[in-house]
């Protein structure tokens, strides 16, 4: 809803492109999304990853906790613990559906349908790369295999994706036909995959766009992160149409992995703020994350998504002064929704006296605005020649206010000399 000013309710400005879609549909075609979890597949790629059967257990639990619609699991064809794994997951009774992923192939698809799972994804390699140096095979035998393995799949009354594996580097024509083809055999999704994370939100939009006026099931994509595009192109992909997303925690997969869950849940909450807290328990992403980071032996990043240490802390004196008024002005998330706390900076040189003043009320002091910009420059001065903790920063104001409120002046004087 607009208000007076032309600001949505989020705070951000639409304009109407004449060569856009209008905002309101592509705000309707993002309002609507799966999430296919595949910490437990994609993240098993990840160089760290060994997941023994607790810990699997344990991380698809949390996940269909947090609310994911589907958890893909590792080929059964890859191991027989794997196989095993993938069993003992269907047992669960889950909310989410179970899906695993294998080659286009009858011997994997054969394991696959006995697990118990409620969906298979298939993938085989489409582009030139992959046709001539993993698989082998050509579009006819790809379409042939194809229909064999998504007939099978499909006989056991249970879920079949097809999905081309370095979509992005394969022929359009060779694309849109195998598409036209499974979707006519009936598959419940279409998947496209940037396998190299070579590309782009343009070119995504266009891709996801162009399939979506080909087939009429869904649309699923894939997204790798090598040049960091793999949030943003999963963005433009359900803007372009793309009903489900692949995810992982904290973005693990082969190399340095796909488009991750707490960053996608980041960007889809800045688009539609109550779907996406309604669908997911958003609280539970810290949890996840450090269950999912231990596992793997890696620590969450300084800099990650909603969770990262620092993801709601404000330093410089320009946005304290404005955040303390009016968190929105520098926050695009709200911390509490993700259960997290927002935390003011103050023991450095790029302070100022607004959010010293707040200190300074937390702590129940009570010095006047002159005041507190004279204590202000003394923090700045101090911090000139080392960062201040937070408690080096109380003990200063405490002194300061203990000296003025006793009236005597050298006391003022000595605290805010230079020594
Ligand atoms: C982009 C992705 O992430 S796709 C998912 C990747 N996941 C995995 O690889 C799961 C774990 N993999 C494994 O455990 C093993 O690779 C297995 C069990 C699948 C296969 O193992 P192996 O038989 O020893 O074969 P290997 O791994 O050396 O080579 C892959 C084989 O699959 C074939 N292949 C590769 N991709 C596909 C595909 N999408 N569909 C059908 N066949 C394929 C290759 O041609 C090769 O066949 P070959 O044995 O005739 O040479
Ligand atoms: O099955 C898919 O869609 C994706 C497979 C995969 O992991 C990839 O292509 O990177
Ligand atoms: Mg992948």
């Amino acid at each position: 809803m607009n208000n007076t000013n032309g600001i949505k309710e989020n705070g951000i400005k639409k304009m109407n492109n004449p060569y856009m879609p209008r905002y309101e549909d592509l705000l309707s075609r993002v309002s609507n999304f799966s999430i296919i979890e595949s910490t437990l597949r994609e993240g098993e790629q990840f160089a760290n990853a060994f997941f023994d059967t607790a810990k699997k257990i344990e991380i698809a639990k949390a996940l269909d906790d947090f609310g994911v619609e589907y958890i893909e699991l590792t080929s059964p064809a890859a191991s027989d613990q794997s196989r095993q794994d993938c069993a003992e997951i269907c047992k669960l009774g889950l909310k989410a559906k179970i899906l695993t992923h294998i080659r286009c192939h009858m011997d994997d698809a054969r394991i696959a349908v006995e697990t118990g799972v409620d969906g298979v994804d298939v993938v085989i390699g489409t582009s030139s790369y992959l046709r001539e140096f993993s698989h082998g095979k050509d579009m006819d035998y790809i379409t042939q295999k194809a229909t064999e393995v998504i007939n099978f799949v499909k006989s056991k009354g249970i879920e079949v994706r097809f999905s081309s594996e370095d979509s992005f580097r394969s022929d359009l024509v060779d694309l849109l036909s195998i598409y036209r083809t499974v979707d006519k055999l009936g598959v419940n999704r279409v998947g496209i995959a940037d396998t190299v994370g070579c590309a782009n939100p343009r070119q995504v939009y266009e891709l996801v766009r162009t399939l979506r006026g080909v087939v009429s099931c869904d649309i699923e994509c894939h997204f790798h992160n090598d040049t960091g595009c793999a949030i943003a192109n999963a963005y433009a992909a359900l803007e372009a149409g793309a009903t489900h997303i692949d995810t992982s925690v904290l973005g693990i997969g082969e190399r340095n992995g796909i488009t991750s869950l707490g960053g996608l849940c980041a960007r889809m909450y800045t688009a539609n703020k109550d779907y996406v807290k309604t669908k997911y328990k958003l609280h539970m992403l810290r949890d996840l994350e450090n269950l999912v980071a231990d596992a793997v032996s890696v620590q969450v990043p300084f800099n990650n998504y909603i969770t990262g240490y620092c993801a709601f802390t404000h330093k410089a004196g320009i946005h304290a002064k404005a955040i303390l008024n009016n968190p929105s002005t520098y926050e695009i998330l709200k911390p509490e929704d993700f259960g997290m706390t927002r935390y003011v900076s103050i023991g450095h040189r790029l302070t100022g006296w607004n959010a010293v003043k707040n200190r300074v009320e937390q702590l129940g002091l009570s010095l006047t605005d002159d005041q507190v910009k004279k204590i202000t420059a003394k923090i700045k001065e101090l911090a000139d020649i080392r960062p201040q903790s937070m408690e080096d920063v109380d003990n200063l104001l405490r002194d300061y206010h203990y000296a003025v409120t006793s009236g005597d002046f050298s006391q003022v004087e000595s605290v805010l000399s230079t020594n």
